[in-house]
């Protein structure tokens, strides 16, 4: 059964409809990550999931229980959700722990059992000496631990999460991600996470919803998406691509000023077929020789990799390598072989000559 079914909803904003017909399905024990540009319907989503925001139509099923439509509304407090907000939203009067208990309080009144469970959920994570501590004698990193420890104490079916990262230091960002996700990975709790940063999506999600204007453009694994998008719409937005444009050979060979390239996978177009075939700048492999087809005509080291332009055949190529070349050089440019992508163009099939 699905953590969370939204099936064709329709959520509107002074009649205004933002979300119309949208579905997605996320797993048990799966992350999700809705990643667009800012506007385009993130938090709405998350909203009507967490039932803040009414839905006029469609459904929302949360481990299978219908929560709107039919004359049904289930309440965001009887959803069995977490929530994670950017700014913490912590109490600034109460401690850690009093933080961390509020949640209990309402369902369970043992205090030893509430104070048992408080120390279990803060020592998950890694904030068993910091009880007694006030929300301002915290760093970010450890207030965001908090907030998690506090809507993770009711043992939520589904955690929401609005971008909870945005005010983390760069520094700890990263490790703060991983700890999360080992954290809702090792209590078996399926999530959705909001964000627009796309190495947040990457580093956080088993599967990211790609969101264009109200609508989701393309759904799947983090590397999927990245390596076959489906239009050039969600292979610009996760990332840097060039385009060089090519013509359909046979099933698996695309014909372009380069020479002909071979993909380790069928196309999906018809021989003759002309468009666009997309590679990473990972993709494309730089080798120093006199006789090369390319020349270097520009390059910035940039710590982890070198990012440099060449010219071959006439077409700009921007390339991932590890070291600088050394200046004015010659070098053969070659594609690594992968399953290629390939866009056709709008205007549908040409003949090759
Ligand atoms: N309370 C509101 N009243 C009217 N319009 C709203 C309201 N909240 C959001 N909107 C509009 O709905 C659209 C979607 O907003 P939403 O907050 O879902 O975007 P988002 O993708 O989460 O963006 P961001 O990344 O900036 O948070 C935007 O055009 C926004 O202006």
């Amino acid at each position: 059964m699905a953590a969370l079914d939204v099936n064709g909803i329709r959520c509107s904003y002074n009649g205004k409809a933002i979300l119309d017909n949208l579905s997605l399905q996320v797993a048990e024990n799966e992350i999700m990550c809705l990643l667009g540009a800012s506007g385009c319907g993130k938090t709405t989503l998350l909203k009507a999931v967490a039932g803040l925001l009414p839905v006029t139509r469609g459904e929302i099923h949360i481990h299978g229980r219908k929560m709107n439509g039919g004359g049904v509304e289930v309440v965001p407090e009887r959803r069995n959700i977490g929530m994670i907000f950017q700014d913490y939203a912590l109490f600034p009067h109460l401690n850690v722990a009093q933080n961390v208990a509020f949640g209990l309080q309402s369902k369970e009144s043992n205090k030893a059992r509430i104070n048992t469970r408080v120390a279990e959920v803060l020592e998950l994570v890694n904030l068993a000496e910091l009880g007694a501590r006030y929300p301002h004698q915290l760093s970010g990193g450890q207030q965001q631990r908090v907030a998690i420890a506090r809507a993770m104490i009711c043992q939520p079916g589904l955690m929401l999460l609005d971008e909870p990262f945005s005010n983390i230091d760069t520094q700890v960002r990263m490790r703060l991600i991983g700890e999360i996700r080992a954290l809702l990975k090792g209590q078996g709790i399926g999530a959705i996470f909001v964000t627009h940063s796309k190495e947040e999506a990457f580093a956080f999600s088993d599967r990211l919803a790609l969101f264009r204007a109200g609508h989701i453009e393309q759904v799947g694994r983090p590397q999927t998406l990245y390596q076959h998008p489906q239009s050039r719409f969600v292979a610009d937005f996760l990332g840097q691509a060039n385009y060089v444009p090519a013509s359909v050979l046979d099933k698996c060979t695309l014909l372009t000023a380069m020479g002909p390239i071979v993909s380790q996978a069928a196309l999906d177009a018809a021989p003759g077929t002309s468009g666009q075939l997309m590679l990473r700048p990972r993709q494309i492999q730089l080798s120093l020789t006199e006789q090369g087809n390319g020349r270097v005509l520009e390059q910035q080291f940039l710590g982890t990799h070198t990012r440099c332009v060449v010219e071959c055949q006439n077409l700009r190529l921007e390339v991932s390598i590890n070291e600088p070349l050394p200046a004015v050089s010659q070098v053969n440019v070659k594609v690594v072989p992968h399953a290629l992508t390939f866009f056709p163009d709008s205007e549908g099939q040409r003949a090759v000559a």
